[in-house]
This record gives structure tokens, C-alpha cells and sequence, in this order.
């Protein structure tokens, strides 16, 4: 077996990110941040409003690139946007101007799927995320719950090995939000692929993910990395109540608070 099939899916290995500020000054993002995503592992990354959660992940798409240290996608450097990744962000990646089917059938046929087979694997997907009645509503139709799953269906179908999601369920009420996560989990059980997903919420990081790193307020390096053994499959309506859960909630959280109480600060002194 060739080493790099070894390899963890996402090393980032003492990586400082830094950005020119608009008045000319240096800014340091991330700061020596080392992380490492095995495969078929469900990591989750909370931390402070604006310590540099997304940045790791554009790090990751090559999107931005180090400006020392190194970044390893699959065992390899990152070269431009890797053709094992897929993206859920928060806004909808969604075409308006194409009905659902066409939207999930975009990815396969520009991958090069002949159309019949691209279009059959659309509505097996859509059938997965419980939309089928729906294939040929177009985006502005569909609830903010339902688009959601057309993006996860849109993003499953290419079979990532990596999924990079940032704060994806940010924007939908509680209850579609519990749902989305337990789609969300359901799905990923199937595919094997290594997950890095920025979130706000810490109960929301512990519920999905194997592992939370809890980051510093900017420059972002890495405060603690806890490992979540609660036993899978996880029921989001359930998992809440669980004592062990809550547990590690606590945990994290007085960890965390910390360096929310220091962003808190930072912004009272300089308003940004
Ligand atoms: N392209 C850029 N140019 C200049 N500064 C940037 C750029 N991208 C990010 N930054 C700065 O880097 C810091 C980290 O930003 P980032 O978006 O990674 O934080 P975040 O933790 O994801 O934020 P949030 O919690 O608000 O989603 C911020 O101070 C931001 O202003």
C-alpha cells in the first residue's frame, strides 16, 4: 500500500496565516496551528467570533495558503481545490434559475457522467434526503430546511473523501436544524469521508463530531483537542438528555469560555 494511502485525509502542520490589514499592517490569523483529520473521521472546530475558523478551512481548499508551515490534503500538498472535496456552507451553493434535479445532476455531469446516469444518480440522492415530490421545484420554492438538503445531496453525489463545512445549519431554526444534523450524520455513516466542520455552537460540535478542537482568539492555534467516544448511531433529539453528554459539553465549555471571554474583551477595547 503506497504511504500517502497511510496518510491522514488533512494535516496542517505548524501553519501561521497571515493577511495584509487595508491600512498596510500584518495580521496574524493562525498561528502555528497544527490539526490533523484521519480518514473517515468527523472533526469539529468551535472557537471565537473571528479567531480564524474559516481560514483553516480555505487553508485546506487552497483557497489561502500558508504563509509558513505546511498543509497536506490526502497525503499530498494542496494544490488548488482538490477534487476529493466538497463544501456545505452557510449560504446556499444552490443555482436558482435550475430545479432541484438539476441542481444535484450538475455535479455528476460536469464530472463527465453521461446525462442518463448523471440524472439517475440525481434522483436516487434527492430520494435519499426524502425530496423526491420536490425534483422539479426550483430554490425560491423550497424551505430553507429543504434546500439544505438539496445542497447535501448536491455535495454527497460527488462522493467526497473530504467535506468542509462551515457553520452550514447556522441559519435554520432549531428544529430543522436538529434534522439537518441528524441527516447530516446519516449520510456521512455511509461514505467514509473526513469531515471538518466550523460551528458556533458547542453542543451542536459535540453531538456529531469524533474529535473538537477548541481554537485560541485570534491568532488561532489550537487551545485543546477533545476526543467525543459517545457511541454512534447518535439521535439528535436524544443525545441531548444524555448525562455523558452533557458532561463533555461542560468540559469543553470551560474551556472555550475562556477565549470567548478574551475575543469579548478584544472587541469592547477596539470595536472590532
Ligand atoms: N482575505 C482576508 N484578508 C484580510 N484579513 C482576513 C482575510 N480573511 C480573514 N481575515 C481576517 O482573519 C481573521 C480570521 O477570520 P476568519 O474568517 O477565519 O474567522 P472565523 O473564526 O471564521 O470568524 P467567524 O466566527 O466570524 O465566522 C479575522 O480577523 C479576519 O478579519
Amino acid at each position: 500500500m503506497p504511504a500517502a494511502a497511510l496518510s491522514p485525509a488533512i494535516e496542517l502542520n505548524n501553519v501561521t496565516r497571515r493577511f495584509l490589514t487595508p491600512n498596510g499592517k500584518s495580521m496574524t490569523a493562525l498561528r502555528d496551528f497544527t490539526m490533523s483529520v484521519d480518514r473517515g473521521e468527523f472533526a469539529c472546530v468551535v472557537g471565537p467570533t473571528g479567531c480564524g475558523k474559516s481560514t483553516t478551512l480555505n487553508l485546506v481548499t487552497g483557497l489561502a495558503k500558508p504563509s509558513a508551515g505546511e498543509v497536506r490534503v490526502m497525503g499530498g500538498p494542496v494544490d488548488g481545490i482538490h477534487k476529493d472535496v466538497g463544501f456545505v456552507f452557510q449560504a446556499d451553493a444552490l443555482f436558482p434559475w435550475r430545479s432541484v434535479l438539476d441542481n444535484v445532476a450538475a455535479g455528476p455531469l460536469y464530472r463527465g457522467l453521461p446525462r442518463k446516469a448523471a440524472y439517475e444518480k440525481a434522483r436516487d440522492w434527492i430520494a435519499r434526503v426524502g425530496l423526491s415530490r420536490f425534483e422539479n421545484h426550483y430554490p425560491h420554492q423550497l424551505s430553507g430546511g429543504m434546500r439544505k438538503r438539496v445542497a447535501l445531496a448536491q455535495t454527497f453525489i460527488n462522493e467526497p473523501k473530504i467535506l468542509l463545512m462551515d457553520e452550514p445549519f447556522s441559519a435554520l431554526d432549531v428544529q430543522t436544524r436538529t434534522n439537518m444534523q441528524d441527516e447530516l450524520l446519516d449520510l456521512w455513516s455511509g461514505s467514509g469521508a473526513s469531515v471538518v466542520f466550523v460551528t458556533h455552537d458547542l453542543e451542536e460540535a459535540v453531538a456529531l463530531a469524533d474529535k473538537v478542537y477548541v481554537l485560541t482568539a485570534g491568532p488561532a492555534t489550537v487551545k485543546s483537542v477533545y476526543h467525543i467516544d459517545l457511541p454512534r448511531p447518535r439521535v439528535m433529539e436524544e443525545i441531548r438528555y444524555d448525562t455523558a453528554f452533557v458532561e463533555r459539553c461542560r468540559i469543553i465549555w470551560n474551556d472555550l469560555r475562556e477565549e470567548v471571554q478574551i475575543g469579548q474583551q478584544r472587541t469592547l477595547e477596539t470595536g472590532h
